[in-house]
Order: structure tokens, then C-alpha cells, then sequence
């Protein structure tokens, strides 16, 4: 299996870069990562930056990849529930495992219906620069637990 991460826009701060370079390398360690960004719409009425930038992200995602949306309203799962659902497909042979981080306007509902399923970090909006950096430590965290190496602790 791979892992892939879509999001929308350049990272601006170099702090959430750290982040980001930190835990994709720890997760490099377990599967292939790859991390695409989709072009950040800018200077438009929220509805139409949303709609281009979610045209943008369906037009990377990988065919027949399982795609799952991070989004506020989604399930709330605990981290070992969250290490079952990409251990259950990598065990079942999905082949691209796809996470996608909206932009500042989130998803549109046609975009939202792609979804294999869909994951909130919090009920609080998060930036979504900052997602990607939680996103990816819960990755290397899941494979952590599925490993049972000594850093997640109950
Ligand atoms: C600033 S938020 C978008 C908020 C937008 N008003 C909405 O309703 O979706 C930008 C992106 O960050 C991600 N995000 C923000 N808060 C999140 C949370 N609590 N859990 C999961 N993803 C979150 C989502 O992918 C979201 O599309």
C-alpha cells in the first residue's frame, strides 16, 4: 500500500514545514508517502474557491485509490481506532490510501461524496496548515501501535 496526502496550497510557515519534513520521514520508515498540493485559489467568492480548488484535488487523486477526508464534521476515532482503519487497508490490499486536507473553505459536497470515509482530528476548526502536521503524526503514530513500538501511551 501506499500513503498519499492531498492538500490545497503552498506550507507558508517554516515551523509547519519542520513538522511536516519530521513526521513524513518517520512514516517514510513503515510505507511510501507521497504529499501533493493542489493550487490555492485565490481572490474569489468563498463558493468558487472552493469548487476550483476540490476540481484541483479530484484532478490528483490517484484512480481506484481509497480516498479519506479530513473535515471537522467527520467520525471522531481514538488513535489505536485510527491505526486499525490503515492497518485494515494495508492488510486488505488497498493500493493507495489517500488523505485530503481541504483549503481555507473545506470541501464541496460533490467532492465530500467521493469519500471512502471521513475523519475529524477535533470538533474545533483547525488551520488547515496546521492539519497537515496533527495528520501526519497520527500516521506514524498508527503505525507505531501497529507495530507495538513504545510511543503511543494508553
Ligand atoms: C479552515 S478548515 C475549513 C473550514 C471550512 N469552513 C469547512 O467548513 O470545512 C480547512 C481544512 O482543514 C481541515 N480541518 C480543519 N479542522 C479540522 C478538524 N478539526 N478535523 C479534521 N480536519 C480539519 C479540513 O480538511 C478543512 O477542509
Amino acid at each position: 500500500m501506499k500513503l498519499k496526502v492531498l492538500w490545497v496550497g503552498k506550507t507558508q510557515e517554516p515551523w509547519v514545514r519542520a513538522g511536516i519534513d519530521e513526521y513524513s520521514g518517520r512514516i517514510k520508515r513503515y510505507l511510501p508517502l507521497e504529499i501533493q498540493e493542489a493550487r490555492e485559489e485565490k481572490g474569489g467568492v468563498p463558493q468558487v474557491m472552493r469548487e476550483r480548488e476540490c476540481e484541483r484535488l479530484a484532478k490528483i487523486l490517484p484512480k481506484g485509490g481509497r480516498l479519506v477526508l479530513l473535515d471537522e464534521r467527520g467520525d471522531a476515532l481514538t488513535s489505536p481506532e485510527f491505526a486499525n482503519f490503515i492497518g485494515k487497508n494495508r492488510d486488505q490490499g488497498t493500493s493507495d490510501l489517500v488523505f485530503a486536507i481541504g483549503g481555507a473553505y473545506g470541501f464541496t459536497d460533490e467532492f465530500r461524496s467521493r469519500a471512502h470515509k471521513t475523519i475529524s482530528l477535533s470538533k474545533m476548526t483547525l488551520t488547515h496548515q496546521m492539519v497537515r502536521v496533527f495528520l501526519l503524526e497520527q500516521i506514524y503514530r498508527g503505525f507505531t501501535i501497529l507495530n507495538g513500538e513504545p510511543y503511543h501511551h494508553e
